[in-house]
């Protein structure tokens, strides 16, 4: 937490601004079932409000947060004031505070040190509370919690709800009002959204969590709504009643439940605090795994002569304290290990979890990152693990609490889930890739628009943006099918198109007999630049025969030697040379694209130009180019690119934004051109 004022009219300044941001947040959630912030960041600012006030209790405000239970009603509910008041709880996010509350409560009730205060302890569903008045056991009238004086009456909405009884079994005091909680389970939470998704269409209202949908549902302006909607009730209190109902709370839950009404049956009486941490354990365990969402435990002073002689403070009882789960972390089951293949054809895992709510939001998945990870952790599907959502990042596995089960480890797939081709980690490296290339679906779209990049095969009028979109139209799904296009089904994609549609097959055509080079760079291979490309070509002449050799390596020994003795070429680039013909599908892909298109035999230095052997180094940022794409255009025409500036640079291409380096290029009189000076150079070379 930051640190305090240090003054008064300071104090007074964040006062004030906390009093109207924490109304506005009660606002939004408690009546317009809308909130902005998370639980966390909405506790954070209350204590922070309590901090300031215990630290300067002369300006704690009349209209304080820490003395307001909820919002006040508005809205369309017709507004009825309570019997008795409906409070909150204060809150607890250690044991330690836990044992400080049964410390209070002994000094309060001058009970010595060690005496035993029996307590009960239940889950703290996640919904929002609900009065209930039975008169001579007939239910007559449901109002909500509103500011706690005053509550909305939604009686008719209540008697919609099959958890709660019109008649009261049994005997009961003529006048009894059950307290509890108005929730959704979570099933019926996904079913409601997902209905309200198909009877609504697009613009459904969606609801972010099942205590919004539930407090939505209950303050419906028409009961037929809320009949609709699958609402559920747990009782766990009690306000006016005509006579008492039993002389502690346990018991008075036993009876409230001999009435009819569903009581928690985690609901347990504990005679230490021990005993108390120790169900709170249990129920975080099982968090998960429960039909309803719970965001802690509530413990309360089991005697009721003690609760009686406690009375209230502020907001909240002092005979009861709300234990919150730590608001970012959670227990769950893992389901399944998925795998993702991304653009890169880097093969992630992915955990899939029994749902569970962390911060207000449903989680179902975490990432794993690899398989280093998945060792780490020795997660396999079954295990229960810790959970944690830091902010809006993606949530991580934490802990695994049940790595010493006996059970078989998961294994890492070998093969690609999208293409079947085989996955591989190079020498050195966690990351595995699939070698499907050219094949892979996941890769397609990447692969495509660096096929076309102007490093590589630079079809006029053929960008990044134009590939896409056939791609995700079914018009080009692999290299090959570029060459395949025509002017007839290219034209009715554009208003006049002819022209366009012409212009662009004459483009493609042009490029049918491409640079070897050029071609074998745009094949994307892993580790194969277009320095690399240069190298492979001026040994072996075509990309036939390169293709040739690169399959006889997977068998043979010589033909592995040739490919590693060529200069410049190390032990990666052969690996990746000969893993991607060692795959079928790559080889289908290769030769399907050289029925298309025929490279040129390598001649030479094709490239010559006014950079060949020289250092360029790219600085600031590129407008019209990707690094990537203006290093590619570099190794083209013969130059090493250098990420930094020495006496041995021949030449800094800058785009607005450099800095040192521009600087250190000026010191050491190196030539600087812009970006429309790089590409001059480009354009003026023959390819
Ligand atoms: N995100 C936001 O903008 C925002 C705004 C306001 C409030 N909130 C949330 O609401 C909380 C404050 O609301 P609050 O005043 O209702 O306090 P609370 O939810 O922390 O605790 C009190 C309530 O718990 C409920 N409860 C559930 N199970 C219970 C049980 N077994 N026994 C007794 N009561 C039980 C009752 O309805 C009771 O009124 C905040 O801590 C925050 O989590 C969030
Ligand atoms: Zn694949």
């Amino acid at each position: 937490m930051n640190a305090l004022p240090e003054t008064d009219t300071a104090a007074a300044a964040e006062l004030e601004a906390l009093a109207a941001e924490i109304a506005r947040h009660n606002r939004l959630y408690h009546t317009d079932d809308a909130p902005e912030i998370s639980d966390a960041d909405y506790d954070a600012l209350v204590r922070r409000n309590a901090a300031i006030e215990a630290a300067f209790p002369q300006l704690v405000r009349t209209d304080s947060p820490s003395a307001q239970v909820g919002a006040a009603p508005a809205g369309h509910l017709a507004k009825v004031r309570h019997a008795r008041a409906m409070l909150s709880l204060d809150n607890a996010f250690s044991a330690e505070e836990v044992a400080d509350f049964v410390a209070r409560v002994r000094r309060f009730l001058k009970l010595p040190d060690e005496a035993p205060v029996a307590l009960t302890a239940e889950p703290k569903i996640d919904g929002l509370s609900c009065s209930l008045r039975y008169e001579n056991g007939r239910l007559i009238q449901a109002l909500t919690r509103g500011d706690g004086t005053t509550g909305e009456d939604v009686t008719e909405n209540v008697r919609t709800i099959a958890d709660i009884p019109q008649q009261l079994a049994g005997a009961a005091p003529s006048v009894a009002e059950i307290r509890g909680e108005v929730y959704m389970a979570k099933d019926d939470f996904t079913r409601l959204n997902a209905r309200l998704l198909a009877e609504e269409g697009e613009t459904a209202r969606q609801f972010a969590n099942p205590r919004n949908a539930a407090a939505g549902s209950l303050r419906q302006k028409d009961p037929a709504v809320t009949a609709t909607r699958p609402l559920r009730f747990l009782a766990h209190g009690w306000g006016e009643t005509s006579e008492a109902i039993a002389d502690s709370q346990f018991a008075a839950m036993g009876r409230i439940a001999d009435w009819g009404l569903p009581v928690s049956d985690l609901l347990v009486r504990c005679d230490t605090v021990d005993e108390a941490l120790a169900h709170y354990a249990r129920i975080e365990a099982e968090r998960a795994d429960l039909p309803f969402d719970i965001d802690g435990v509530v413990y309360k002073v089991d005697r009721f002569d003690w609760q009686a002689r406690l009375g209230t403070i502020g907001r909240a009882p002092r005979w009861g304290l709300a234990h919150k789960f730590p608001a970012e972390r959670a227990q769950t089951t893992l389901e399944r290990i998925d795998i993702q293949v991304g653009r890169t054809g880097k093969l992630t895992p992915v955990a899939r979890l029994h749902p569970v709510t962390v911060g207000g939001v449903v989680v179902t998945n975490a990432t794993l990152h690899n398989a280093d990870e998945i060792e780490r952790l020795g997660v396999r599907p079954g295990d229960r693990v810790v959970l944690q959502r830091a902010g809006d990042v993606i949530p991580q596995i934490v802990e695994n609490l049940t790595r010493d089960e006996p059970r078989e480890p998961w294994t890492f797939p070998t093969n690609c889930p999208e293409c079947g081709s085989e996955a591989l980690a190079e020498e050195g490296e966690v990351d595995i890739r699939c070698t499907g290339g050219l094949i892979c679906p996941a890769q397609r779209v990447e692969r495509l628009r660096h096929f076309v990049s102007r490093g590589a095969m630079d079809i006029e009028g053929l960008g990044a943006k134009q590939i896409e979109d056939f791609f995700r139209d079914g018009l080009v799904s692999s290299p090959a099918d570029i060459f395949r296009l025509t002017e007839e089904r290219l034209a009715p994609r554009k208003k006049d198109g002819r022209v366009w549609a012409a212009n662009l097959v004459r483009a493609i055509e042009e490029k049918r007999e491409p640079d070897p080079v050029r071609f074998l760079f745009g094949i994307g291979i892993r580790h194969i630049g277009s320095i690399t490309a240069r190298d492979l070509l001026k040994a072996f002449g075509t990309v036939e025969r390169l293709a040739e050799v690169a399959q006889a390596a997977q068998e043979d020994p010589a033909a592995r030697a040739d490919i590693e003795s060529v200069e410049g070429i190390g032990p990666a680039v052969a690996e990746a040379l000969v893993d991607f013909f060692a795959e079928e599908h790559n080889r289908q892909a290769w030769d399907d694209l050289l029925s298309e298109v025929h490279p040129l035999p390598f001649a030479g230095q094709t490239h010559a130009s006014e950079v060949s052997g020289k250092t360029v180094v790219f600085t600031g940022t590129l407008e019209t180019m990707s690094r990537d794409e203006a290093k590619a255009q570099a190794e083209n025409l013969g130059a090493r690119v250098s990420g930094s500036v020495s006496a041995k640079t021949d030449l800094v291409v800058a785009g607005p934004g450099a800095g040192s380096k521009l600087k250190k290029a000026a010191e050491l009189g190196v030539s600087v051109i812009d970006e429309a000076g790089w590409a001059e150079i480009v354009a003026k070379t023959v390819t």
